[in-house]
């Protein structure tokens, strides 16, 4: 129905009145900023004077790291944000030459004061006012962390719905801690309870959570602690039982004070891929919009397509010079544009009961 509205009509102050859906006349709000009226569509929120430009879309700021060349961070998630239906504004962490997985990178850090003044900056333009979802990755200082939590506060003053995606990135169960370790209480302190969305791999849960996550029970318990300290989705974008054996996904949201859980197992691949973490929490983002909330589905659509896109990229490789090895992992996105848009479903997620 949404769909139909946004095709059909260009909303503007004279016809707002006139919306009628199937389900009868959608509810008007004056928009925070002062400057639009607001359209409530099934929970969906469309500004009217975006609408008058012909866009009628949820918008997500997204700060995350900037590669020239490659596929990570903001380059890993933008496309398949756009593709299904976010606007994206994104802000760069970091601009670098390349991954950090390459060895040998240049480039810029963006400062914190940076930060502020980005933000700021939309904030005077009333630009601050339309966001419904906020996105974080990799961040390797404890002050850009920190007011990462003034940037949620600011965009809940606008928009109290707002949708906050906080991919805690610390490490990983092969390699341990790669970012300095007084973040994590940050993590734990002051961004984990103010996230409505967290997707930590198993090290990350297990760090978070204070528990070591070895089996499927330990990871359900840590998850219901993370629960605890704030966000109602907690999804584990990689587990594993052995170094060797497959992948799995596991996903928990509480609803109306009931916990439903999921999970989805499938075949491990040959080979190590950057931006695929990246890439896991844009699409887990963007499918949980599309499908109000569905955690089977989100999880399934979002594994079909990294599986898709990880397949793709292991079937181009030619095999050449060393040099141009971790090149050739680099995520084959823009290929996958099919995948991502309409991801064909292999693996199941099963609801799980504890
Ligand atoms: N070797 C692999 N085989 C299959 N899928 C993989 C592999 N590596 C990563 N993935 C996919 O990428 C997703 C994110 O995993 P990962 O990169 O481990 O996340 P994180 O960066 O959060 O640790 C997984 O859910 C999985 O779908
Ligand atoms: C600059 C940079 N390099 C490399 C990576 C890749 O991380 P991973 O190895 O977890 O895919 C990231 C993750 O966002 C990054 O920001």
């Amino acid at each position: 129905m949404f769909r139909r509205l946004q095709s059909s009509l260009r909303l503007d102050s004279r016809n707002v009145n006139k919306l009628v859906g199937p389900q009868g006349l959608l509810s008007l709000r004056p928009g925070l900023c002062g400057r639009s009226t607001f359209i409530v569509c099934h929970n969906r929120t469309v500004c009217s004077s975006c609408s008058k430009m012909g866009h009628c879309s949820p918008r997500v700021l997204s700060i995350q790291s900037h590669v020239v060349s490659g596929y990570v961070g903001n380059k890993s998630a933008t496309f398949p944000l756009q593709l299904l239906g976010f606007e994206v504004d994104a802000i760069n962490s970091v601009q670098f030459s390349n991954s950090t997985r390459y060895g040998h990178w240049k480039g810029q850090v963006l400062a914190e004061q940076e930060l502020v003044d980005l933000t700021e900056g939309l904030a005077h333009n009333g630009l601050d006012c339309a966001y419904t979802h906020l996105l974080t990755g990799y961040s390797r200082s404890k002050s850009f962390l920190t007011h990462i939590a003034n940037i949620v506060c600011q965009l809940r003053q606008k928009n109290p719905g707002l949708t906050y995606l906080c991919d805690p990135v610390i490490g990983e169960m092969d390699r341990g801690i790669y970012v300095p370790e007084d973040l994590i209480d940050v993590y734990k302190d002051i961004i984990i309870p103010i996230a409505n969305i967290i997707t930590p791999n198993q090290f990350e849960l297990g760090i978070l959570s204070g528990k070591p996550v070895k089996s499927v029970d330990d990871a359900w318990e840590a998850i219901g602690i993370l629960h605890t300290k704030g966000p109602g989705i907690v999804v584990v974008s990689s587990f594993e039982l052995d170094s060797t054996g497959p992948l799995i996904c596991l996903g928990s949201i509480l609803i109306d004070g009931k916990t439903e859980r999921a999970m989805i197992t499938f075949p491990r691949l040959q080979g190590t891929y950057t931006g695929t973490g990246d890439l896991f929490s844009a699409l887990f983002l963007a499918w949980m919009w599309q499908t109000k909330q569905n955690m089977q589905q989100s999880l399934e659509n979002t594994v079909a397509t990294i599986q898709a896109v990880l397949k793709r990229t292991e079937a181009s490789k030619t095999g050449i010079c060393s040099e141009a090895s971790i090149f050739q992992h680099e995520l084959k996105l823009i290929q996958s544009k099919s995948d991502i848009e309409e991801p064909q479903v292999e693996f199941r997620a099963v609801p799980i009961t504890l």
